[in-house]
């Protein structure tokens, strides 16, 4: 999908909302469990009842990749049935010297066929132009993310005073364009959004941390929003896991409906 696409989408559905797939075995309703392949089931039943409410939907692959083969199965069926006016972003985190990457790269873009895929910044800049290769693809890098321990690094600063993430975002700005590069900024980190903001005006972010980490959609708006919305934000339990009953997937939608009509007064008050 492309920029023009996503912001197109935006607008339509009065929202931009990201629902994150983080689907567990231990935490998925007990009914599913006696189907062939309960995590397929449960992922289709969350899209049926949100696509028209977010623009992009991000499976985490480590809840895939912890069952194996198996595991592999449910997130291409999941990827395949994500209906195509959403995003779809593998959060993968990859990086690795420029080979690997290309393989990273074509297992995400060519074999599952994402749309965009989270890689991490530490290895430099051959580690991730190989992901920048692949039209109308993707990359998300990770700039300001929402755990405790951004702290360790990312704050970090040298001599002159610069954070570690400034100067991660100041370089990394130049390897892509706004087409094809996005950067995580965590929820979590409401002055940051707006540091980020500064140096990266025009970039596309993706929010994780409001529901579950207890970031503030109305802060992200206040300190992320550009021309363009520019903002993506990610809920994931607090969505899928609002009701662990028959109900979940209308729960699941009550509470993404709460958050898309929250963005839409957002977008409303932009004159988006
Ligand atoms: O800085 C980051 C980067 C990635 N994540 C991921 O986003 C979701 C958040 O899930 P919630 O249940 O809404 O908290 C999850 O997949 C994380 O691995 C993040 O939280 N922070």
């Amino acid at each position: 999908m492309t920029r023009q696409g996503l912001i197109q989408q935006i607008r339509e559905k009065k929202s931009f909302l990201c629902v994150g797939l983080d689907t567990d075995m231990d935490k998925i309703p007990a009914h599913l469990l006696k189907l062939e392949d309960p995590i397929f089931e449960f992922n289709k039943a969350i899209i049926d009842a949100t696509k028209d409410l977010c623009v992009a939907y991000k499976p985490n692959v480590a809840f895939y990749e912890a069952l194996g083969p198996k595991g592999w199965e449910s997130l291409k069926k999941t990827i395949d049935y994500i209906p195509s006016h959403c995003l779809t972003i593998a959060d993968a985190k990859r990086g690795d010297i420029g080979n690997t990457s290309t393989y990273y790269a074509k297992t995400f873009f060519e074999y599952l066929n994402c749309d965009a895929v989270t890689v991490a910044p530490y290895m430099g800049e051959d580690s991730v132009t190989p992901f920048q290769e692949f039209k109308n693809k993707w990359v998300i890098l990770l700039a300001l993310t929402s755990n405790k321990g951004a702290l360790d690094f990312q704050f970090t600063t040298d001599s002159n005073g610069e954070e570690l993430y400034k100067k991660v975002l100041k370089k990394s700005s130049k390897w892509g364009s706004e087409e094809n590069l996005m950067y995580v900024v965590g929820a979590t980190r409401a002055e940051g959004i707006a540091e980020v903001r500064k140096i990266v005006p025009n970039h596309f972010f993706l929010v994780p941390g409001v529901g579950a980490q207890g970031g503030s959609l109305e802060d992200v708006a206040k300190y992320g929003w550009n021309n363009d919305c520019g903002l993506l934000v990610n809920a994931s339990r607090s969505i899928i896991y609002a009701s662990n009953g028959t109900d979940f997937a209308e729960k699941g939608r009550e509470e993404a409906k709460k958050l898309q009509q929250e963005m839409e007064l957002i977008l409303k008050e932009k004159h988006f």
